[in-house]
Order: structure tokens, then sequence, then C-alpha cells
């Protein structure tokens, strides 16, 4: 990955030192003093900010939380004003730094400014830079995109490129991969009803465009971004903020009144909510994850849902003893992995940067031991869904194939089946749900079924194996206390800054 650079350096002995740290050329135009014009300081608030993030000290979003708790006197237009460059930043970043260094100065300075060029518009920048930033500005503006290389053009690492080759039309998933993301909500069956909640949101908290989401009945898509965390209907569980794609995926779960669901991979529960409401609050759903923070952020979540069917569960590792106490007890288990997080690049483009083929291999070897310890958790004739927000192979169908060769109890289903009925217009190649911005207009989203067969050989295996308590939380000692800890465990650190590992609006 390039690392920050400074520009030019012919710079001269003299002159006047701008905040960028840029001497200008006597008797050149100076940028506008930071101080007095508002353009002028959001430029050195982005600039101050990327320093930040482009260290690569951890996942963007809480850097630049930090970075807004650093500066308070900032307002919340401001504060969206300069989140819009960053991201656009990360976003376009290694085009950006191919354009940058045809300037001089400061180089994320440059990246600043051509943040917020792209965001509040060339014409709004210009007034406020000094004549060499100008001139700059100006001719990287002419500059015909397609001639420039993939890599540049669509801002990906080489790595990231290579493995992408091989999927149709992967310019146009990367293309829709680096634009920024509508704000997809989902509403709680348990609650309300969608027609409802649309109504309600067209006549105020969001009426500029309120539309239902194409495939996913609960779901409603909304441009811009209004303030729906302070609305009664977010306070009192009618609504979760949630990505189209991660709704198809627990409806492709589809668990059903009174059985008992493993959601493995919980983190703040996101998925978990949709599978409790599908089951109308019935049965037994356990949210088990490693991270005792995220669980603890599911808290206040499940607490407004109206579900009283989830059991919260911290566990070691994917081979806790909580764990193999549920040995083929469940009807419905699902993993949504930790993994790279390559299609959530719309909402997290720093992925792209934090990433690199080592860590994917890491999440990979993750990713198979879980799968291996949630595959025991299925009873016979029960249903396991693997699913990843990822857009690599190694990372989907590598892991599918490699499950099936060393998992003979298990077939595979084909998703779009199972989905046919719930899916309204959804139509997918198959056997598995892939989901890509470009042609869904959801998050980058893989998930596969596999059932476990009741063949002779499995029942064999059930019967030589240990009595087992019932799958209920207290019997099963699975009923921890889950409350936000003082401090975020090392496993969890770890773990955060490998990946897409969890998020609350998943
Ligand atoms: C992609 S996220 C899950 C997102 C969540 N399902 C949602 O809808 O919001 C993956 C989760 O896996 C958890 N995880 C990592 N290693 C794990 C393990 N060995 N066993 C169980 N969960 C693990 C992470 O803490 C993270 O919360």
């Amino acid at each position: 990955m390039t690392s920050e650079r400074s520009g030019s350096s012919s710079r001269p002995a003299q002159g006047a030192r701008r905040p960028g740290g840029q001497q200008a050329r006597p008797g050149a135009r100076r940028p506008a003093p930071a101080g007095a014009n508002p353009v002028a300081q959001r430029i050195e608030q982005v600039r101050s900010a990327l320093g930040e993030i482009l260290q690569w000290s951890g996942p963007a979003d809480q850097v630049l939380s930090r970075w807004f708790r650093d500066h308070p006197k900032l307002g919340g237009r401001d504060r969206g004003t300069v989140a819009e460059a960053v991201y656009d930043v990360l976003r376009h970043l290694r085009r950006y730094r191919h354009v940058a260094e045809g300037g001089r100065g400061a180089a994320t300075r440059r990246l600043a400014i051509l943040g917020l060029a792209s965001t509040l518009g060339r014409e709004g920048i210009l007034p406020v830079l000094d004549a060499d930033e100008a001139d700059w500005l100006r001719r990287v503006s002419a500059i015909d995109q397609a001639a420039l290389p993939r890599e540049i053009r669509l801002s990906i690492p080489d790595w990231l490129s290579e493995a992408l080759a091989i999927e149709p039309d992967s310019d146009s998933l990367l293309a829709a991969l680096n634009r920024a993301a509508p704000l997809d909500i989902r509403v709680n069956p348990m609650k309300a009803d969608r027609e409802t909640i649309l109504a309600e949101l067209r006549a105020g908290v969001a009426s500029e465009m309120a539309e239902p989401t194409p495939y996913s009945p609960f779901g409603i898509r909304l441009q811009g971004r209004p303030a729906l965390t302070r609305w009664g209907r977010f306070e009192d569980g009618s609504i979760e903020v949630q990505d189209e794609g991660s709704q198809l995926l627990a409806l492709l779960v589809a668990p059903r009144r009174g059985e008992m669901v493993i959601d493995f991979c919980a983190g703040a529960g996101g998925k978990t909510l949709l599978l409790g409401a599908l089951m109308r609050s019935t049965g037994r759903l356990y949210a088990l994850d490693v991270s005792h923070t995220r669980l603890a952020r599911f808290k206040p979540r499940l607490a407004r849902s109206g579900l009283s069917n989830v059991v919260p569960v911290v566990i070691a590792n994917e081979n806790d003893a909580r764990v193999k106490r549920l040995a083929r007890k469940a009807h419905r288990v699902l993993v949504d992995a930790p993994c790279s997080g390559t299609g959530t690049l719309r909402r997290n483009p720093d992925l792209k940067w934090r990433q690199n083929p080592e860590s994917v291999s890491d999440l990979c070897a993750l990713q198979r031991s879980i799968l291996a310890s949630a595959a025991r958790c299925v009873a016979p004739g029960g249903r396991l869904v693997y699913a990843t927000c990822s857009i690599l192979r190694v990372e989907n169908e590598g892991q599918v194939e490699a499950f099936l060769a060393a998992h003979p109890e298990f077939e595979l289903l084909p998703a779009p089946e199972l989905l046919a009925d719930r899916a309204g217009a959804l139509s997918l190649p198959g056997p598995y749900l892939k989901l890509r911005p470009d042609v869904h207009g959801t998050d980058g989203f893989f998930a596969a079924v596999f059932q476990r067969r009741h063949g002779p050989a499995v029942a064999q295996v059930a019967a030589a194996e240990a009595e087992l308590p019932e799958p209920d939380a207290q019997a099963a000692g699975l009923d921890d206390e889950v409350e936000a800890p003082d401090e975020e465990p090392a496993r969890d650190e770890a773990a955060g800054s490998a990946g897409n590992l969890g998020e609350g609006d998943r």
C-alpha cells in the first residue's frame, strides 16, 4: 500500500507556512486562512481526521468517532461534511494518491481537497485554494479516468484486483462498491407492519425518499440520512437499521415456531432479531459470540425488540464446552462468519486497505474451524447456513467445497428454491445466495445452506454419542450474564482489526 508522502521536493526557502505544512511560493495567491472561511476550515478538518485514519490503527469509523470526540465544537452538519469527504477519500484512495503525486505540499491536504471537491463540488473549493493548488485541482479534474490502469481507476489493491478477476462484470461490482450505500431499515414484524411505517416515514422523519426494498418484505430503503435513532419508532423497537441483504439471509435460514436455533456468530444481533421475530418469539434462539462487547451492544436492541426467546451467550471460542453441550440439538444453525467484509466496502471502504492476503488466509482458517464446530450442533434433518459479507471466492465457494468434502453427512440445498416464496422477485442462478450491490442494490453477501442427512451412518454416530442435556438454557448452563465490560477484551480488539467482524447494523 502506498504510504503517506509529501509532495514536491523543490520547495522555496521563503514563504508563509500553510496549515497543511506547505510553504507558498513568493507572490503566489495564498489559501484563505482556515480561521476565516468555513470551507478552508473544512479542508483543515478533513486533513486532520485523515492524518489519524490513514495510520490504520483501527477501523475508520472508530478513529473518526474518536476524532469527533476530540473536536466537540463541530456541529452535526459539519461532522456530516467531514465524514462524507473522509469516506470519499477512503473509497478512492489509490486514485487520489496517484493524482496527488502531481501536486505540491502535504499529501494529506491534497487528499482532503480531492475529497471535498468530490463531495461539495470543485467550484465550492477553488476560492479557498492558493494558485498552485487551484491549477493542480483543475488539471486533476481534466484527467481521463478511463485511461488509468484498472487498479488505480477503481482504487483497489493489486491482491483484490487479482482475486476478483474471475468474477463476472467485476468492474461493475467494484464501481458499485465505491458508491455510498443507501440506508436500509427493517420493520420488526412483532411490533409493526411495513405499510404503516412507510406512511409515517413519508409523512415526517424521512419525507424525501422512502421506498419498500425490492426483495425483503420487511425492508424500507431511505435516501439521505434522516435522524432515525431519535424517532419514537426506533426507540420502541418497531424498526432496526439493517441492509436488505442481511434481511434476506435471515429469511433463508427460515426458522419456524418452537424450534431450537443457534446464531453462532451473533455479534450485535442484527440477524438474531429477525430470526427471533420469524420464530414469533417462541422456541429458543441462542445468540453466541466470542465478543462480550458486541453481545452487550445487542442487549438494548433485544430489550426494544419485544422478543423473549433469545439467550445471548458469550463463548470462549468455537470449541467452548457450552457449544459441545448443544451437539445435534439445533433445527437451524446460522454461521454469519467473521470475514474480510469486502462485500461491505460501500460502508467500510477502509477494509480494502486494512486487509491483505495473509489476513484473509487467517480468516479462512477461523471460518473453517467455526463451521466445523457449528455443524456439530445441527440435528439430523436440520440445516446449517454459512454466510459471509465477502465477495472473495476463497471465503465463499472455497469454504463450501472444503466443508462438503470433509462432511459427507451434509448435503447442499438450493438457496434460490428455499427463498422462492419469501423474497419477491429475487432471481438467483444458485445454488447459493449471492448478492451484489450492482445487481441487487444490497451489500455483497454470500450464503450456502447445508442439511444434515438422516442416513444410517449418521444414526450410528449419533447412538455412539453420550447422552446430552436438554437444550434449555439453564439446564445446559448457557445463561451467562451479558453486561457491558469495562474494557474491550484483547481478543475482541484483534478480531475487530481483522475484518468485518460484526457491526450493529448488519
Ligand atoms: C460478521 S460478524 C456477525 C454479525 C452479526 N451476525 C450481525 O448480524 O450483526 C462475525 C462475528 O463473529 C464473531 N466471532 C469471531 N470469532 C468467533 C468464534 N470463534 N466463535 C463465535 N463467534 C466468533 C465476531 O465477534 C463477530 O461478532
